[in-house]
Formats: structure tokens, C-alpha cells, sequence
């Protein structure tokens, strides 16, 4: 497995390998399976397997868990060699910003919903970051989770409009045995707050089979979710809706296909996690 800090060192090490297709793993670190999920996602896609790992400062808030994002290179580095990883890019903060960027990527209607409003920045931040990796790494394919829906659709958007030569693939979200979303930022609940997150997810299947058993009023489908929260969870609920699927459009009457996206608030850490429902499909991508 080779390494680069630097733009130059990863451009010299992927320019020798011209001719074979690169699929790149974009992630903040603190490596778990559900970035080896995408990991495997790309080694089917392409010759050259490259992981990136930047904790983007550009995509936090200034009241954000930036400081408390949790970060061990040594850990992540160990991991890629573990799964065969060709190439790790983990540059320095000064290496992707030399200079406060002037030129900032931004986005109409996608950001006006759900982290784009809860989290004002975040996918400028995002889309910003994503491009230059795509700038700098060249990949034919870019690898992305679906716990993070609203920003693989978003990407796979800047992709078409920048009209970047690049194949977006999604990559279904890895969940631990309770049903918990894999994610980094776990390490930062508690222990009785790991416990109660099993919740999240339990209640989002609730809600995706009351309406898979009929039930249309999405506000009737979002109060048993947010009581099966409320009764489980010390969290709060910072978001919770419904949207058409594909076009992400509000719903107060479900009568086609949805997603139900939702963020809790815990002590010190904000976790999301969605669901599909295909309303004519008992096989649905998860359970
Ligand atoms: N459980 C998962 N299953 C599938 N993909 C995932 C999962 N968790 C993260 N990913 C994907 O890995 C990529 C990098 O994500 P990131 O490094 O932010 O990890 P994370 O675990 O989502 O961290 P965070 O705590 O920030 O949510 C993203 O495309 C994200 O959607
Ligand atoms: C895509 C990404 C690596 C950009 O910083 C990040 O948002 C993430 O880890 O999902
Ligand atoms: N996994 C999405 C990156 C973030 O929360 O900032």
C-alpha cells in the first residue's frame, strides 16, 4: 500500500499507474466497516483502489464537533493495509487549503432541506472538498454511503453539472447487529446512549411498515417515530421527515415511493440515518 501526504506524492504514484482505472473512497477517517462496505464497492469497480482521508474543516459549523471529531491515521492506515487498499491520500489541512479558498461551490434547492438547513455550510463545504479530490485524484469512480442520501444525490448532481467524467456509486449503509448505522462519530455516545440508538433505526423500520400496512398521513407516521424515540432515546429529534423518493419532495399524504430521513441529538454527538420505503415492494433494501 503507498501513502501520500502531499498532492504532488499522490499525483506521482497514480501518474505511474496510467492506463488502469482508479475508484476512490472519499472519508474523514476513523475507519469503520461500513467504509471497507465502500472500500469492496470500489475494488469491484476499479483497478486502483484509493481512500482519502480529510477531516474538512470547510463542511463543520463554528458550534460543530469539529475539535471533537474523533481522528487516528495510524488506526485508519493499519485498516487499508488490512483490506488491500492500493493508495491512502491523507493530506495536511494546509495541503487542500494553501489558502482561504476565494471560490466556494454552492448549491441551490438540494441544501434546502434537511442538513442543508440544520447544518448551514455543510454541503457547500462538501461539494467544495469533493472537487478537488476529484481535481487531484482523477478517479473514474467515487464511492459514496447511503447513510449520507442527501449528500451522495448531491454529488452525484455536482457531478453531472461539472460534468466531471466520473461514475457516482452508492453503497447501502452498514448497521451493527442492533441496527445501528455504522458511523465514526458512535465512539462519541455514551455507553447507556449506545444502547438507546439501537432506537434510530428500529424506529424508522416502525414507520416504513405503517406505511408499507397502509398508513398514508405522514404526520400519523412521524408521530409513532418520534414517540418510539422519545419513549428509547434520551436524544432529541433534530430533524425528522418524509420525502418522495427520487425527487425529494415533502409529502403529507404518502402515495408513492419515500425516504424517511432523521437526525437525534445526544449528548455530544448528532447521528443521522434514513430509510427507503418502496410502497409496492415487501423487499426493501434493509432490515
Ligand atoms: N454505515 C455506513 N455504511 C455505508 N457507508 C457509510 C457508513 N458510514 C459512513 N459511510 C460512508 O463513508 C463515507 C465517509 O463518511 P465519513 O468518513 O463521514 O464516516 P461516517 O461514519 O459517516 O462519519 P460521521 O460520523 O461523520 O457520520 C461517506 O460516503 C459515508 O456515507
Ligand atoms: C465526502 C466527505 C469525505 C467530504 O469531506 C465527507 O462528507 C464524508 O465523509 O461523508
Ligand atoms: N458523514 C458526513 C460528513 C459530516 O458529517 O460532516
Amino acid at each position: 500500500m503507498k501513502t501520500a501526504s502531499t498532492i504532488k506524492e499522490v499525483r506521482s504514484i497514480l501518474g505511474a499507474a496510467e492506463g488502469q482505472t482508479i475508484a476512490l473512497v472519499p472519508t474523514m477517517g476513523y475507519l469503520h466497516e461500513g467504509h471497507m462496505a465502500l472500500v469492496e464497492a470500489a475494488r469491484h469497480k476499479g483497478d486502483i483502489v484509493v481512500v482519502s482521508i480529510f477531516v474538512n474543516p470547510l463542511q463543520f459549523g463554528p458550534d460543530e464537533d469539529l475539535d471533537n471529531y474523533p481522528r487516528d491515521i495510524e488506526r485508519d492506515l493499519e485498516i487499508c493495509r488490512r483490506h488491500n487498499v492500493d493508495v491512502v491520500f491523507h493530506p495536511s489541512e494546509t495541503e487542500m487549503y494553501p489558502k482561504r479558498p476565494e471560490l466556494l461551490l454552492s448549491l441551490e434547492t438540494m441544501a434546502s432541506i434537511l442538513d442543508g438547513v440544520r447544518r448551514p455550510g455543510h454541503f457547500e463545504g462538501v461539494v467544495t472538498v469533493v472537487n478537488k479530490l476529484f481535481n487531484i485524484i482523477r478517479p473514474d469512480y467515487a464511492v459514496f454511503g447511503e447513510k449520507d442520501r442527501q449528500q451522495l444525490m448531491i454529488i452525484k448532481r455536482m457531478t453531472e453539472d461539472f460534468n466531471h467524467d466520473i461514475k457516482i456509486i452508492g453503497v447501502p449503509t452498514e448497521r451493527e447487529s442492533d441496527g445501528l448505522a455504522k458511523s465514526s462519530r458512535n465512539v462519541n455516545l455514551s455507553e447507556a446512549e449506545r444502547k438507546e440508538a439501537a432506537a434510530i433505526n428500529q424506529a424508522l423500520l416502525l414507520g416504513r411498515d405503517l406505511i408499507q400496512e397502509g398508513t398514508t398521513d405522514a404526520k400519523a407516521v412521524k408521530s409513532h417515530i418520534e414517540a418510539h424515540i422519545m419513549d428509547h432515546t434520551s436524544g432529541t429529534i433534530d430533524d425528522l421527515q418524509i420525502f418522495t423518493h427520487p425527487d425529494l419532495n415533502p409529502v403529507q399524504i404518502i402515495a408513492g415511493d419515500a425516504i424517511i430521513f432523521i437526525a437525534v441529538k445526544f449528548e455530544r454527538t448528532r447521528l443521522i440515518d434514513n430509510v427507503m420505503v418502496m410502497k409496492n415492494d415487501q423487499n426493501n433494501d434493509e432490515r
